[in-house]
């Protein structure tokens, strides 16, 4: 079955048998942990988390004259899926670099564990336990599957210049990284695309693939950059199971999304940002009610492109105007706004 017809769920099954990664620390499910912890937890910005894997204090980032991210105090709850959501230019993108050393902010800490990450590289940043996914590049799209894979493979003992000269010990690392990347690609049904180059994947395939890529680290907190974007609505089920699926292994994941009925679907908690604040954080049920979260989207709205609906709506005006003219044979003056109806 290809991948993208795959049930909802289908992949869970497979996760213990293929990776051996599957089991629930305590015997619990840390799905319900994660809710449960933050079923008391107040729906005020800047609240403290039962658990907290990430803690971001007084960070900004500015360019130019533009603040693009200010937040005061931000906590991620350990083992819960939290949806940073917010309109376009909202920051979302930007604290994602902060956080990933591939940005570093004008003022501001923030820290893992406890341990700061300010001034630390990406690789350093990875190392720790906190990676991100990418989208695919032109270049990363001319290697295969596979090659994707084994880039994304962290602390191996080639990367070390006196253990390269042992090629004995890289290659049964490079073995270690293969077995393991296969690993992966079963469970995320792409074993069979190993060869093919990555750039001829699906939309939906592409997605598979940079979630699969960012494990090979063995990440603690997983970042994913817009998880669902451009996917078809048949593979959309069966990435959100595995979104839900690094949740049940205990991962920390923070996801930045535009599609409600996704968030509202997998997140634990929310954090919604506007022009480079967070404007409201709480469980998902709590944000649609939220007005500052609706002003927020509502004051966003004219800067944002055309939805397809609203450019529907104005070719088929545009095309009803032209008929209009056509048929009365005379140009149109004017429309009254009131009724719609054009006036001579
Ligand atoms: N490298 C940059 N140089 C200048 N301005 C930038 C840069 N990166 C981001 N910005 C600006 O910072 C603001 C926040 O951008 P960011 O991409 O973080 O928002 P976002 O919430 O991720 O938006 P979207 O949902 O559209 O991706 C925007 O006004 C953006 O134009």
């Amino acid at each position: 079955m290809p991948a993208d017809n795959l049930p909802p769920g289908a992949h869970a099954a497979s996760l213990d048998k293929n990776t051996g990664t599957g089991t629930r620390p305590g015997g619990g499910v840390p799905q319900r942990l994660a809710q449960a912890a933050l079923r008391d937890v107040p729906w005020e910005i800047g609240v403290a988390k039962p658990d907290p894997a990430i803690v971001v204090e007084n960070v900004t980032r500015t360019f130019g004259g533009l603040t693009a991210v200010s937040v005061d105090h931000l906590e991620v709850q350990r083992g819960g899926i939290t949806g940073l959501i917010g309109p376009n230019g909202a920051g979302k993108t930007t604290l994602f670099n902060l956080l990933t050393g591939f940005d570093q902010p004008n003022t501001g800490t923030w820290s893992y564990n406890g341990k700061p990450l300010g001034k630390l590289a990406p690789h350093q940043v990875a190392r720790l336990g906190v990676v991100r996914t990418f989208q695919l590049t032109k270049a990363l799209s001319r290697l295969t599957v596979l090659q994707n894979m084994l880039l994304g493979a962290q602390g191996q003992r080639g990367e070390s210049f006196l253990r390269a000269l042992v090629p004995g010990t890289w290659r049964a690392q490079e073995k270690a990284n293969t077995e393991k990347a296969m690993d992966l690609l079963r469970r995320f049904k792409l074993d069979a695309k190993k060869d093919e180059f990555a750039g001829t994947l699906s939309g939906g395939q592409r997605k598979l693939l940079e979630m699969a890529r960012a494990l090979m680290s063995d990440p603690q907190v997983v970042m994913l950059d817009e998880p669902m974007a451009g996917v078809n609505p048949a593979l959309t089920q069966s990435l959100l199971g595995h979104v839900k699926d690094l949740r049940e292994e205990g991962m920390t994941v923070i996801f930045v999304e535009h599609d409600m009925d996704v968030v509202r679907d997998i997140s634990d908690w929310v954090v919604v940002m506007a022009a480079g604040r967070v404007i409201a954080e709480g469980p998902p049920e709590s944000i649609s009610q939220n007005q500052a979260v609706v002003d927020a989207y509502l004051g966003a709205h004219h800067d944002a492109p055309l939805t397809v609906e609203e450019e529907d709506q104005v070719l088929a005006q545009a095309g009803a105007a032209i008929a209009q003219e056509e048929h009365g044979g005379g140009e149109v003056l004017g429309t009254d706004s009131t009724t719609g109806r054009t006036e001579r």
